[in-house]
């Protein structure tokens, strides 16, 4: 097979890096976005360390442009893209009652906005090319995408949002040989759950690190998740065997969430 290129936006730190870090194992010449520079340059880094193909693009997911920006920076670097991957997204922890038009408006602009400029710049490249194959947008959605959680209403939206646009893409662009997927993770104690869990005591009064507790014994796996949990399913996604499955949201949670 000719050379697939990969690009991953929040890849940095946390679930992005850990599916740059299997993608390259998996051949994918890639692409680390990330809005830290600092980050994205370590992980690019870290991985032309170890053999691998990578370059690193600083941009912000909510601004179009630098979608559109990302995609040419690929193919400047590698001439293709074969995958996009909209991997970044923030959470915001309030009460519905407290929710600020700031905090809204954010939320909406990384998490919705930021995977729909990624859809529309990268399929507009993809649809460019000679359809070698079947090109590839997955999205991050979230157990949050298929179940709403107190204190995380906004976020949980924006997820279901992301859901909803996954379906939508999947529908418009079948027909230019490009799939649209996401992948749901649970609960991985990333610097998000980092985050969450010291916002969330705020409001509950827990310890730190016991909101992540609570959440993860409700795990069927017993276990919260890795990177690579995440990354095995976005490798298939990513490969030649998942080339019959579009408009998919898939549940990797260890078993929480079951739809
Ligand atoms: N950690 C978890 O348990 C879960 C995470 N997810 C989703 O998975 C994705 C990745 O999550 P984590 O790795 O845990 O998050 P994280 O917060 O640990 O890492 C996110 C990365 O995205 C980057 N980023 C943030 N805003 C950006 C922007 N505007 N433009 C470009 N890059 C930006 C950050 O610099 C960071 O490197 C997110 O979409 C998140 O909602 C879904 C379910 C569970
Ligand atoms: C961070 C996240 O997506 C949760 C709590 O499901």
């Amino acid at each position: 097979m000719s050379e697939r290129v990969a690009v991953i936006t929040g890849s940095g730190a946390g679930l992005g890096k850990g599916i740059a870090q299997r993608l390259a194992k998996d051949g994918f010449k890639i692409v680390i976005s990330d809005i830290h520079e600092d980050t994205a340059e370590n992980t690019a880094k870290e991985l032309q360390d170890e053999g691998y193909e990578a370059t690193y693009f600083v941009g912000d997911v909510s601004k179009r442009e630098d979608q559109f920006d990302l995609v040419a920076h690929a193919v400047d670097a590698y001439g293709r893209l074969d995958v996009f991957i909209n991997n970044a997204g923030v959470e915001g922890i309030k009460p519905l009652a407290q929710v600020d038009e700031e905090t809204f408006d954010k939320m909406v602009a990384i998490n919705v906005k930021g995977v729909l400029w990624g859809i529309q710049a990268a399929t507009e490249q993809m649809k460019k090319q000679n359809k070698d194959r079947i090109y590839k947008v997955i999205n991050a959605c979230s157990i949050a995408g298929h179940e709403s959680y107190d204190l995380l209403g906004i976020y949980s939206m924006t997820k279901h949002a992301v859901r909803s646009l996954t379906q939508s893409a999947a529908k418009e662009y079948a027909e230019a040989g490009i799939t649209v997927n996401a992948y749901c993770p649970g609960v991985a104690g990333t610097e998000m759950w980092d985050r969450i869990d010291a916002e969330m005591a705020k409001y509950n009064g827990n310890a730190p690190g016991e909101t992540f507790e609570q959440f993860s014994s409700s795990i069927l796996m017993g276990r919260s998740q890795e990177p690579e949990d995440v990354a095995g399913l976005v490798s298939y996604l990513a490969s030649e065997d998942s080339d019959y499955m579009t408009g998919q949201a898939i549940l990797i949670d260890g078993g929480m969430v079951m739809r």
